[in-house]
């Protein structure tokens, strides 16, 4: 990786992590941070506060995240000085975030000095936390002009749950000073999409039901519920991924053009899909949506069990979801919206792909297959467009499908570097573009709400499929009766 230059550093800051011993906090928050540290983008003044109840000492506490380093960051990039250089940056404060008697002090003097910096809280503990947690940095009058707070996903279980922290949090911090986060839009090719799709005269004409027949969002998971079953089982694929991330990208892709690349105009944009989206009543839901959980099978090679095996006991929990959608707009009027996640499918991938209408050239003997654009959000990041050409091995006009395809890596010669990476540093830069607004949460939770109460209800069944597969049999009924497949299963 190139460390030699400093693109966009950021001004110095303090960085509040409520939930710092945590999973998320090892697995992806510190390594973003020492890899931006390498960038050049984090200034030497910057502190690092990682707070928890659990009791440890500040070498305690850089003693694990040595060790997430080790774990979490190629050997390559694993420069001894630097790592140095990034621990002293830690620093670590016991203290209980809801409990308002909890050893505020310690934070507070662990901030001295820090009034003029830009100051961020990132909240990565349970949603539920976070009002408590809100109010008391008011009470404790840590909340400076220069502020920001960041809330980790899912923002609640429901609209009525979005709205009670949303609203608990808005006591105390302006929306502009909100960050919600999606880690999806965070990711380089998601954005790559607002530019494929608004800079190049090509694909621009020809996004709209005048050429589009259907789309398919997929985020593909090979690994089951690892260390969180317990979070999974409360969420499902449904909230764990549709809800946000998938909805997220579907806006990118059928928004109109933004009257600018300014974060409301972008929301503004990306706010009205999610609210023309047609909703589902309870009696579509069963035609509409399909739900599943893995068995047993294999994933990598090895044998794995199923979901309820790993969880230890029942569940109407689902590990797959599926969602036909229609976004009621005259770009997009009958155009079908499929959108999938799921846990240990055959592999991971996360990906769009837009099926064009077949045209009627009435000049060649074949070619009436379908162009298919694929824009992949990882891995190979990435496009493909699958287009007719001239078969070489026949003297008739014959045609053969070929596919232009553009990988970004080894193209643009770059790092893709971890979500996360981009976004704890938006966060301190106060740009929110890439960052969910309010009223976009509320219309997505009210976009799935009739699913979920649906399934809540049991009035659609909980289908299985085996680890290591595409998922049910249903989810592919969901296409067929379309007349359309899923990738995978794309002719
Ligand atoms: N892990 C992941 O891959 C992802 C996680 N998220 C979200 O990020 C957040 C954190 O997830 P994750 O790291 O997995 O969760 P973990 O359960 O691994 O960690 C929770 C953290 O919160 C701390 N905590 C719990 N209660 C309090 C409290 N009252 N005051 C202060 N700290 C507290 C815990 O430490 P202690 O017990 O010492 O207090 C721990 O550091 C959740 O909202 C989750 O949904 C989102 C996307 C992916
Ligand atoms: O938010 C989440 O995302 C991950 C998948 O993220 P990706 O960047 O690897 O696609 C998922 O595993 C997790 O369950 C979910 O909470």
């Amino acid at each position: 990786m190139d460390t030699s230059k400093a693109i966009n550093a950021v001004e110095p800051f303090d960085y509040v992590i409520f939930g710092a011993t945590g999973d998320l906090t090892m697995r992806k928050l510190l390594p973003a941070f020492y890899y931006r540290m390498l960038a050049g983008q984090v200034p030497d003044s910057a502190r690092i506060i990682g707070t928890a109840r659990s009791p440890l000492s500040r070498t305690e506490y850089q003693g694990r995240a040595r060790e997430a380093l080790d774990k979490f960051v190629a050997k390559a990039d694993l420069d001894e000085a630097r790592v140095e250089a990034f621990l002293n940056m830690l620093y670590y404060v016991s203290l209980n975030g809801a409990d308002p008697e909890g050893k505020w002090a310690d934070l507070k003097a662990s901030l001295a000095g820090g009034e003029g910096k830009a100051r961020v809280f990132y909240f990565s503990t349970a949603p539920n936390l976070y009002r408590a947690v809100a109010e008391n940095l008011h009470a404790q009058e840590l909340i400076t002009p220069k502020t920001r707070v960041v809330l980790e996903k899912p923002i609640g279980i429901d609209q009525e749950s979005a709205r009670e922290i949303n609203d608990g949090v808005g006591r105390y911090f302006q929306e502009g000073q909100i960050f919600r986060i999606d880690h999806y839009l965070g990711k380089e090719t998601v954005q790559d999409i607002i530019a494929l799709r608004f800079a190049n005269p090509v694909l621009n004409a020809v996004w709209s039901a005048e050429y589009i027949d259907y789309v398919q969002i997929t985020a593909a998971e090979t690994v089951g519920v690892e260390g969180r079953a317990g979070y999974y089982d409360g969420s499902g694929a449904l909230r764990d991924m549709i809800q946000n991330h998938l909805l997220q990208v579907l806006s990118v892709v059928a928004m109109e053009k933004p009257a600018s690349l300014d974060a409301d105009a972008v929301r503004d944009a990306k706010v009205k899909v999610l609210q023309a989206l047609k909703p589902l009543t309870a009696e579509m839901v069963k035609d509409h949506a399909v739900r599943a959980q893995y068995v047993a099978g294999e994933s990598g090679g090895k044998e794995v069990p199923g979901y309820l095996t790993e969880l230890g006991h029942e569940s109407g929990t689902e590990t797959f979801a599926a969602v036909r959608a229609e976004i009621a707009t005259p770009r997009w009027a009958g155009v079908p919206f499929y959108i999938r996640s799921a846990k240990r499918l055959t592999r991971k991938v996360s990906e769009v792909v837009i099926a064009f209408k077949k045209t009627d050239h009435g000049l060649f003997p074949e070619g009436d297959r379908p162009q298919v654009l694929v824009i992949r959000i990882q891995p190979d990041e990435g496009v493909s467009l699958s287009i007719e050409a001239k078969d070489p091995s026949r003297d008739d006009m014959a045609l053969r499908e070929a596919t232009l395809d553009v990988s970004f890596g080894p193209t643009f010669k770059v790092r893709y570097p971890d979500a996360y990476e981009r976004l704890l540093l938006d966060a301190v830069r106060g740009y929110p573009v890439l960052f969910i607004r309010r009223d976009e949460v509320e219309a997505a939770w009210s976009w799935v709400e009739p699913v979920l109460e649906s399934w809540k209800a049991n009035k659609a069944p909980v289908e299985t499929y085996k680890a290591g597969s595409w998922g049910p049999e249903a989810a592919k009924a969901l296409l067929a009766r379309d007349g359309h497949a899923w990738h995978e299963d794309m002719a």
